[in-house]
């Protein structure tokens, strides 16, 4: 095993390294009785650990920061007033004294260090050590990367490196130009991440997403917020782009198909690849028969996070009380249908954009054309749902580029460029699936989005009767098997259609106003018409 020397970080005084612990080490660390606060786990009726995450139980996007220096200013894609979004410029005078908290808080510690790749393509992965001195944050990063070979754990050599100091805060973070008490820093140039003042795990794992969502596209590589999966022969591949809560991970975790990946995914000259080597799945009202190969994915090694439990550890999924964000991450190999070894496929037939409509607007599918495609790709609408990010706390609609705005580096158009080039070569078809609500003011049920996507996975939605639904110009099928016909168009959940028109045009005139800020160009003009219109 290699030697980890912390000193060549500024970290000193290190009392011992702990150094990618096997799961068996995890669970007696995580578990050991002296343990407080959050860093405590217990041991639930599944065998799978819980934790609290703090105060923090979503991202923070707010917090997040990069160095603008000269090697990223002129690269990353900022917020600015015109196209505001999560890439806040920080200075590098604000790094280096964040860094000076993140060292100090880790040093004379007894700590865990690990080390992973992020992304399953040998030739572009990043190599990166997490250094944190919480026990269960080492295991949600053994849970969520890619867990090396005891080979390549003997030559690793780090690409970039996590200071994880979730227990220290950034006290003078006004001076600074920061935001709060609470950092998720990011220095592109010298290849690290601070976190300061939260616990979410979900900040080292986006994290790392928005890194390869940097690099990736820069070596003309489509970097993506989407799940994918494959047919059993491993030919037909798919993939699910989606905000939080869209549905992602459940849709693609599908017993006729083999997963490639729940969330962060590449696509290159020979397809699809994930990034991660785990899902991070939301529990919140799990149900074991609706969802039984998230249910039963929950066994030891996988780790709960602001579950509710009895002291005898039974778990109640139905429980609020800390967040509707409640989670599980488990390695990907606790779901029996996946590709292996590597998680990969061919290039992608057929591109699903879930959107969560909360005003019950959208068809629940609707087939796109190819402007179309690019359309509604860098609108990105849906409605971020409670949770996920810190502040929402009900479906709030939302214009998210690309289906993960808070994740991109670089502006929305490289990606949406990338993801065409892929889909040009591969013919692949792309439709919009409403995952939201309809006129009924219920959520649409994963049984008929689950009959659609078998629809659109198995031909059969390029066979079935179809119309037009106004304003929008969206191709809809009439009938699907195992759909209820009666969703199909979305004016007919409506007690009165007239409605249904009312919130359509609401909505058009959203995506109209919204998809201003590409038609500065002759690209994004030519756009315009694929749109809404009224
Ligand atoms: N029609 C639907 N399609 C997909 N998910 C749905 C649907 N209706 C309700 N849900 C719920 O919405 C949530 C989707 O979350 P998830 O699959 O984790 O999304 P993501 O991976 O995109 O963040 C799950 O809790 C799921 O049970
Ligand atoms: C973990 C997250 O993503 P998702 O809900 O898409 O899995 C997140 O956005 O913090
Ligand atoms: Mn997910």
């Amino acid at each position: 095993m290699a030697k980890i020397d912390l000193s060549k970080y500024g970290i000193t005084g290190t009392t011992e390294v702990v150094y990618n612990p096997s799961y068996e080490l995890l669970f007696e660390e995580e578990t050991k009785p002296e343990l407080e606060g959050f860093e405590k786990g217990q041991e639930s009726e599944l065998g799978a650990v819980n934790v609290m995450t703090g105060v923090y139980t979503g991202r923070s996007p707010k917090d997040k920061f990069i160095v603008m220096d000269e090697n990223s200013k002129d690269t990353v894609w900022w917020t600015s007033d015109e196209y505001k979004n999560d890439n806040h410029p920080a200075t590098e005078e604000a790094w280096a004294a964040v860094k000076d908290i993140a060292i100090k808080e880790l040093s004379n510690k007894r700590l865990f260090v690990v080390d992973a790749f992020c992304g399953a393509n040998k030739d572009t992965r990043m190599a990166i050590r997490f250094i944190v001195e919480v026990a269960w944050q080492a295991h949600f990063v053994t849970n969520m990367f890619i867990q090396p070979t005891e080979e390549e754990l003997e030559n690793f050599e780090p690409d970039f490196v996590v200071y994880n100091a979730s227990k220290a805060k950034v006290e003078n973070y006004k001076e600074l130009g920061l935001n709060s008490e609470t950092a998720v820093l990011f220095n592109i140039t010298s290849k690290e991440q601070v976190i300061v003042n939260t616990w979410y795990g979900g900040e080292m794992k986006k994290g790392m997403f928005s890194m390869m969502n940097y690099f990736l596209p820069l070596k003309g590589i489509a970097s993506m917020h989407c799940s994918a999966n494959t047919d059993l022969n491993g030919e037909n591949t798919a993939i699910f782009f989606g905000l939080s809560g869209t549905g992602k991970t459940t849709l693609s975790t599908d017993p006729k198909r083999l997963l490639i990946g729940d969330d962060e995914h590449g696509w290159d000259d020979n397809g699809v690849f994930n990034f991660e080597g785990g899902c991070y799945a939301k529990v919140i009202n799990l149900d074991k028969e609706s969802e039984p190969d998230i249910y039963n994915a929950i066994v030891r090694d996988a780790l709960l996070e602001n579950v509710t439990l009895d002291e005898n550890g039974k778990i109640d999924f139905n429980d609020k009380s800390v967040t509707e964000n409640t989670r599980v991450s488990y390695p990907i190999n606790h779901i029996k249908n996946i590709v292996r070894p590597v998680s990969s496929a061919p290039a992608a037939k057929n591109v699903i954009f879930l959107s969560a409509d909360a005003f019950g607007v959208l068809p629940p599918v609707s087939i796109l054309t190819e402007n179309q495609t690019q359309y509604y790709f860098l609108s990105g609408f849906t409605a971020k749902l409670a949770g996920t990010e810190r502040g929402i706390t009900e479906p709030t609609p939302t214009f998210s580029a690309c289906f993960g705005q808070a994740f991109l580096e670089l502006h929305p158009t490289k990606y949406a460029e990338e993801l065409v080039k892929k889909m040009e070569v591969s013919g692949a078809k792309a439709y919009l699936v409403n995952t939201g609500w309809n006129g009924t003011g219920k959520r649409i049920s994963i049984k008929d989005t689950r009959g659609i996507i078998d629809a659109i996975l198995n031909g059969a939605i390029n066979k079935a009767p179809t119309k037009t639904i106004p304003y929008f110009n969206f191709e809809v099928p009439t009938e699907l098997e195992g759909v209820d016909t009666g969703i199909l168009d979305p004016r007919d959940t409506y007690a009165d259609a007239a409605e249904w028109d009312v919130k359509a045009k609401d909505l058009a005139q959203r995506f109209i106003k919204n998809f201003a800020k590409y038609e500065g160009n002759e690209a994004g003009k030519a756009l315009v018409a694929a749109g809404p219109q009224l």
